[in-house]
C-alpha cells in the first residue's frame, strides 16, 4: 500500500502549490517535500519550517522561480539551496546532494539526481523521509515510517560514520531523543554516542550552546540529559553538571509543570549547576549566551535554597528571574502572577520639600523609606508618605 503525508494545514496552501508548479510544471517528479516538515506532519505537529529536496541544479531552480516571479535568495549556493520567498514564509530548496569525504565538520558534497544518495547522507531515518508535493506520496528508503511510529530515533545505517561527518549529531540525537523518543532507545545509537562522545570538543561553541539550549527547552528534558550523563555525553559538553543537580532538574519540571509555568531553558540550565555565580559566568560564557541569557543565568544562579518572599525577590531581580529562583526552589510563583513590579511612588524631591539638604542623608532617608514600603508589602502612595514623615520626623529630632 502507497503511504501518503497526511494533509494538514500547509499542504494546503496556495502558495506552495505555485511553488511547485514553477519548479515542475509538468509533474514530472523533480521535488518533494523532506525531513522536518514531513517527520512532523506525520506526528500530527505543526512543523517549523517547510524544506524541498529537488533534482534541479541550483541555477535551474532559480532560474524557474524567476520565471514564475517568485524571489529566489542563493542563501547557500555552496550547498547547493536556493530559498524560495512566498507570501506564507520562506522554503528552502535543496539540490539532491552525495557525500564525497567529510572532516567531522564539514562535508564536501557533491549534487546528484538519486533521491537514495540524498537519504543516506541525512543524520536519522524518521529525518530521511520525503512526500510528493502533488499526491503527498511518502518515500522511506530506511525504514523511518516503522521508526516513527515506534518513536525510535535511530541513525541511519552505521551510526559511527553519521556521527564522524558531524559530531553535533550526537546533540541532535539527544534532542530528538527527548522530543519524541520512546525508551528503550535504539541501542546501536547508544553505543555509538557514548564511543564517540569526545568528537564533540571540535565543534564550535556556538552549535553546541544552541543544540544544548534547544534541548533544555523542551516539555521534559530531564529523562534525557541523564541518560547523556549516564552515556558520558554530558560530561563533554557541560562538565559542570553534578548529580545533585540531575536530581534539582527532576524537580524543577515537576515544580514547573504544578505552577503552570512555561519550559525555560536557562532556568533549567541553573538547576544542573551548583548555585552560586562564577560557574554560572564560566557556563555562559562557553556556551556563547547573550548578555540578557547571561544575566538571567546570573541571578538563578544565586539562589540560596530559599526564597524569602515572592515579590520582594521579584522587586529587586525581576519578576521573570524571580519566578525561576521560586520554582527552583520549589516555592509558590502564585504572588507574582497578575502583579506588576511597582514604582517608589516618591522621589528625592518629596524629602527636600520636607526640609532635608539635598545630598546623602536624602538617598539615606530614600532607602529606608524603600525598606519599608518592600516589608509592608508595596502599600499605596498615601502610606508611603506617612511613612515618610514618619522618619523624618524622627530624623529631625535626632537633629540630623
Ligand atoms: N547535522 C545534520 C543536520 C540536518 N540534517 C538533515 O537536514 C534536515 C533539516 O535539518 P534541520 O532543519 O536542522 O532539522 P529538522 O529535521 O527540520 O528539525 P527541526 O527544525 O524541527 O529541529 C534534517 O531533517 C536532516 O535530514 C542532517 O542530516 N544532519
Amino acid at each position: 500500500m502507497t503511504e501518503r503525508l497526511p494533509a494538514a494545514a500547509w499542504t494546503r496552501r496556495e502558495d506552495l502549490a505555485a511553488l511547485v508548479t514553477a519548479l515542475d510544471p509538468h509533474a514530472e517528479g523533480n521535488c518533494r517535500w523532506v525531513g522536518g516538515v514531513v517527520r512532523d506532519t506525520i506526528l500530527g505537529h505543526a512543523p517549523k519550517d517547510v524544506d524541498m529536496a529537488t533534482t534541479l541544479l541550483p541555477e535551474e531552480t532559480a532560474a524557474r522561480l524567476g520565471q514564475a516571479g517568485i524571489k529566489a535568495v542563493p542563501t547557500g549556493i555552496a550547498h547547493g539551496t536556493i530559498t524560495a520567498v512566498l507570501d506564507g514564509g520562506t522554503v528552502e530548496i535543496t539540490t539532491l546532494r552525495r557525500d564525497v569525504s567529510t572532516d567531522g565538520r564539514h562535508a564536501t558534497v557533491a549534487f546528484s539526481t538519486d533521491w537514495r544518495d540524498d537519504a543516506a547522507r541525512r543524520d536519522f531515518t524518521i529525518n530521511a523521509l520525503y512526500a510528493d508535493p502533488r499526491s503527498l506520496e511518502l518515500f522511506d528508503y530506511h525504514g523511518g515510517l516503522a521508526d516513527l511510529a515506534n518513536r525510535q530515533v535511530r541513525f541511519i545505517g552505521d551510526a559511527r560514520e553519521r556521527i564522524r561527518e558531524d559530531y553535533l549529531r550526537i546533540l541532535r540525537y539527544f534532542r530528538f531523543q527527548a522530543r519524541f523518543g520512546s525508551i528503550p532507545a535504539d541501542k546501536a545509537s547508544e553505543e555509538a554516542v557514548s564511543e564517540l562522545a569526545a568528537g564533540l570538543k571540535g565543534l564550535s561553541r556556538e552549535r553546541v550552546g544552541w543544540e544544548l539550549m534547544n534541548l533544555l527547552g523542551l516539555p521534559d528534558p530531564a529523562p534525557t540529559v541523564r541518560r547523556m550523563a549516564e552515556l558520558g555525553v554530558l560530561a563533554h559538553v557541560l562538565p559542570e553538571a553534578t548529580e545533585a543537580g540531575l536530581a534539582l532538574l527532576d524537580t524543577l519540571i515537576d515544580n514547573e509543570q504544578a505552577a503552570g509555568a512555561q519550559a525555560v531553558a536557562l532556568r533549567r540550565l541553573a538547576a544542573l549547576l551548583p548555585a552560586g555565580p562564577a560557574l554560572a559566568e564560566q557556563v555562559a560564557a562557553r556556551l556563547r549566551l547573550s548578555i540578557a541569557q547571561r544575566k538571567r543565568l546570573a541571578i538563578a544562579a544565586a539562589r540560596d535554597g530559599e526564597e524569602t518572599d515572592a515579590r520582594a525577590l521579584a522587586y529587586r531581580v525581576g519578576i521573570e528571574e524571580a519566578r525561576d529562583r521560586l520554582l527552583l526552589a520549589g516555592q509558590a510563583t502564585a504572588p507574582l502572577e497578575g502583579w506588576n513590579v511597582p514604582q517608589l511612588p516618591i522621589k528625592g524631591g518629596d524629602i527636600v520639600a520636607r526640609g532635608i539638604k539635598a545630598g546623602p542623608e536624602v538617598a539615606r532617608i530614600l532607602r529606608q523609606v524603600e525598606a519599608r514600603w518592600i516589608k509592608a508589602q508595596f502599600p499605596d502612595a498615601g502610606q508611603v508618605f506617612a511613612m515618610l514623615d514618619e522618619i523624618v520626623a524622627h530624623t529631625s529630632a535626632q537633629g540630623g
